[in-house]
């Protein structure tokens, strides 16, 4: 057989080759091949078996995986990537214990990121995300999801999923877009968030028509928007044939969870203080519970998801950076899986699949991204790591030796390409 890149002499090898979301007690059934090589073509991964069968294949070249773990790309399923802007200023206020909804309603938080995002021009946003991008592919991710909401208004919010959406072309990681122009309220609307909601929900036929995001999410929080509103504005997005995600019970629980299955969401997020009933409701559902432990770090909070029981009653989740300018400003979801570990109690095997095949349904890419199997993209990771444990073990640094994206090397080690 004749291919354009193989890997072999692989340590351990994990596959996540899985059907729909994990769910539950599966999440912590991994198979874990020893000796593997695996081969790509044209893109995409064409064999996979192991290192002694590897002798007879034809590879332009042949990489030396010198006993290392080899793992899908990482899959970040929730991101605020495109804005202006920063928020270290911000930090003097948290430390001082000033909670995270009394900035926003000092007008900072979202808002002063709104403001920045208003003026920067398209051309700064464009470069920034990219940057960004560059930045998480060197950490392992080869897909990611990104949302809008830092326009609160129509011109900038296209501006924003017009960024997206070049950026999905310009960069060699896979972009899944969301609007989520329902992210917080703007002053000029302070008096009037129904009529804000309105505003934005009329984008969605320009959205759907100019492809501009694949789903529709809303900041389900106090002094943002009630159930109630949300309710009504995701029913509008499904009609209009939008995949639905909520930001739901992340600082006061509201409800968002038990709102996201009932409203048929592909995934909650956040989730850090859902109720009983909202884990219960989760776990006997098809929704995802897309977990930010970051941002509870971040936030200098004590309440962190309760992702341990969700998992015990059955429901798959991911976990994600929430990569954004204020409440997680990281890109390195590999930090992710270490508090994933130590703060969530995942075990490893759930944790890679939270990062890998779980997190790619949660984004609607669940049969394109974060698994490898025949026919699937060449979205690899050589990790400079022995097996699957050490990488939730040794937190805070970068792991990735060598990222493929479409079975191209697209950062080594000290480089990008
Ligand atoms: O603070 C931000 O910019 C991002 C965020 N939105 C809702 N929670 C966090
Ligand atoms: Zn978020």
């Amino acid at each position: 057989m004749k291919v354009d890149t193989l890997i072999t002499n692989i340590g351990q090898l994990l596959t996540m080759d899985k059907k729909g979301p994990v769910k539950g007690s599966d999440m912590n059934d991994l198979t874990v091949m020893e000796g593997a090589a695996v081969a790509v073509k044209d893109g995409r991964i064409k064999w996979i078996g192991s290192a002694e069968k590897a002798v007879n294949i034809q590879a332009d070249k042949t990489i030396d995986a010198d006993g290392k773990l080899v793992t899908p790309g990482l899959v970040e399923p929730h991101t605020h990537l495109v804005f202006g802007g920063s928020r270290e200023e911000e930090m003097a206020l948290k430390q001082q214990g000033v909670p995270y909804l009394e900035i926003l309603k000092q007008g900072g938080g979202i808002l002063s990121t709104v403001n920045a995002t208003r003026d920067a021009s398209y051309n700064e946003l464009l470069e920034k995300a990219l940057f960004h991008l560059d930045r998480m592919a060197m950490h392992g991710i080869t897909t990611v999801e990104a949302k809008s909401g830092y326009g609160l208004d129509k011109q900038t919010e296209l501006k924003q999923l017009q960024v997206t959406k070049e950026a999905n072309v310009k960069h060699p990681l896979d972009i899944v877009s969301t609007f989520l122009g329902a992210h917080a309220i703007p002053p000029e609307h302070k008096e009037d968030p129904e009529a804000f909601l309105s505003l934005m929900s009329e984008l969605f036929d320009e959205i759907k028509e100019k492809n501009l995001a694949e789903f529709i999410d809303i900041f389900t929080e106090t002094g943002v928007f009630s159930v109630e509103q949300s309710l009504r504005y995701l029913k509008k997005a499904k009609e209009k044939g939008f995949g639905l995600k909520i930001h739901a019970d992340e600082i006061d629980q509201l409800g968002g969870t038990e709102l996201a299955v009932e409203v048929g969401a592909i995934s909650g997020e956040h989730l850090a203080v859902a109720s009983d009933n909202g884990i219960k409701q989760l776990a006997s559902s098809n929704t995802i519970g897309v977990i930010l432990p970051g941002t509870v770090f971040y936030l200098g909070k004590d309440t962190y998801p309760r992702a341990r029981k969700m998992i015990d009653e059955g429901a798959a989740i991911t976990v994600s950076t929430d990569f954004n300018p204020g409440s997680s400003v990281t890109e390195n979801l590999q930090l992710i899986m270490s508090i994933a570990a130590l703060k969530l109690k995942l075990t490893p095997a759930e944790i890679w699949h939270a990062v890998t095949v779980n997190a790619a349904h949660a984004i609607g890419r669940g049969y394109e991204a974060g698994t490898i199997a025949t026919g699937r993209r060449g979205d690899i990771v050589i990790w400079d790591a022995p097996n699957y444990k050490y990488i939730p073990y040794h937190y805070g640094v970068n792991h990735a030796n060598t990222v493929l994206k479409n079975g191209e090397i697209l950062y080594k080690r000290g480089e990008i390409r």
